[in-house]
């Protein structure tokens, strides 16, 4: 840093006011003083390292991959995705950049199978998900008794960059679900992608129509700062009509990034050919610790609002009076504790009635089947009753029997010595 000379007012004495030109001027060596606050809140922060994160949201091939490679000069295509995904998934990577000594953790996050699904109304969940998902991370962190918040990874999303197709129409109704659903979570810059693909006209009038239908649908997308001259130029240039291309071309004797067609070469960091040039001065030179800012100031402080009031925290009790933190827990605490007598009781109560219930279910069985077996007991003695009765007229018939044929034939026969031998053993 250059050396500055020494701003300080003294004291001279009047008489001495003839000798001025005898006084010496001292110039310091080096800063000193609360003017250093900004050099050592750089030099911590180059220290530390940056960091940063990316959702990209957009169909399969739009163009994702290319778009970030362009900017961050990275290597994010490993293959093509497939088209036949059954639901949404994000895929995630990480980047450790350096540039000019500057660190820059970068992660990319970005949509797979988005829009390839035959109903697409829950296409936008696992984007709301994630999204919400980094923020309780970040609020499970905070609520920690020992907490580290300096050296947490933050993995909350600091920007999403939407990629509308160049469909030189409207949006399409996916498009307006998804930004519905992430616009309070996250700040949106809408992108039309490939955007090669259009005239200027076309171009223009389709980027009015957009912005049309964002506004009639109540979406909010990212504000760029109006103090700063060109974040305020951009607001009517959005969405930012973008073309990727990490492939190098030769333009007069120039070797430039571009897309190579048959009828010329469209350069993707030529202004006058595609918003390219915008996004990366408004992402990496103006508005990345504003979009950070944003993240923290808005878009998690509604999340972390929202959870604890849902939890049944508040910061003003009834009649509007003011409620400490230790209060509420402590009253949370002793309803917790009666809700859970209460449910105790009620299972305890249940049980019992069931175990009551199940009683006189095993009586009534019981008695059943006691009713039941008297009563085949009552038919088996008469059964036996009948077959004796029935035996004895029987053998009353044999004697009969024997007894007339005695009768009819005088001479005693053995066989009839042994009928009354039989019946003799029977009795
Ligand atoms: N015309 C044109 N083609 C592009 C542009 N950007 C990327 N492409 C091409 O589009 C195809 C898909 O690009 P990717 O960057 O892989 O798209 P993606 O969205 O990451 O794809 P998935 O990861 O498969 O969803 C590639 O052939 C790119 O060369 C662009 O701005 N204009």
């Amino acid at each position: 840093m250059a050396e500055k000379p020494m701003n300080m007012s003294t004291e001279i004495p009047s008489n001495e006011d003839t000798h001025k030109e005898d006084i010496r001027c001292l110039t310091t060596l080096s800063h000193f003083g609360f003017e250093c606050f900004p050099t050592q809140m750089v030099n911590k922060s180059i220290r530390k390292g940056f960091s940063f994160n990316i959702l990209c949201v957009g169909e399969t091939g739009i163009g994702k991959s290319t778009l970030i490679n362009t900017l961050f000069n990275t290597n994010m295509k490993e293959s093509k995705s497939s088209h036949f995904y059954s639901k949404v998934g994000l895929k995630v990577r990480t980047f450790e950049l350096l540039e000019t000594n500057i660190p820059l953790k970068l992660t990319v996050v970005k949509t797979v199978g988005y829009g390839d699904q035959i109903n697409k109304e829950a296409s936008y969940q696992p984007v709301v998900d994630y999204l919400d998902a980094q923020f309780e991370l970040y609020l499970q962190e905070e609520l920690k008794i020992k907490r580290s918040l300096s050296d947490y990874q933050d993995s909350r999303i600091h920007v999403c960059f939407y990629f509308i197709s160049p469909t030189g129409h409207s949006l399409k109704s996916l498009d307006l679900l998804t930004l519905k659903n992430i616009d309070r979570r996250v700040n949106i810059i809408p992108l039309i992608a490939k955007a090669d693909s259009l005239s200027k006209s076309d171009l223009q009038r389709f980027k009015s129509n957009i912005m049309r239908e964002l506004t009639s649908h109540g979406i909010q997308i990212y504000q760029f700062p109006i103090d700063d001259e060109s974040s305020a130029q951009v607001s009517g240039q959005l969405p930012l009509a973008v073309v990727g291309s990490m492939e190098e071309v030769k333009v007069g004797k120039r070797m430039v990034r571009g897309r190579h067609y048959p009828w010329g070469v469209l350069q993707v960091e030529n202004e006058s050919h595609c918003d390219f040039v915008k996004l990366r001065d408004l992402l990496l030179s103006t508005n990345m610790e504003d979009l950070k800012d944003q993240t923290h100031t808005q878009h998690y402080e509604c999340y972390r609002r929202n959870r604890l009031q849902k939890l049944g925290f508040n910061d003003t009790g009834r009649n509007n009076q003011p409620v400490s933190f230790q209060e509420m827990y402590e009253a949370k605490r002793k309803e917790f504790q009666a809700q859970c007598q209460r449910e105790e009781e009620e299972l305890k109560h249940m049980f019992m009635q069931r175990v009551k219930e199940k009683e006189l279910t095993f009586k009534d069985a019981e008695k059943e089947l006691q009713d039941k077996f008297e009563h085949l007991k009552r038919i088996q003695q008469e059964e036996i009753l009948k077959l004796e009765e029935e035996r004895r007229k029987l053998e009353e018939q044999i004697i009969d029997f024997y007894r007339m044929r005695a009768a009819s034939d005088p001479p005693q026969t053995p066989a009839c010595t042994n009928v009354k031998k039989d019946k003799d053993r029977k009795k």
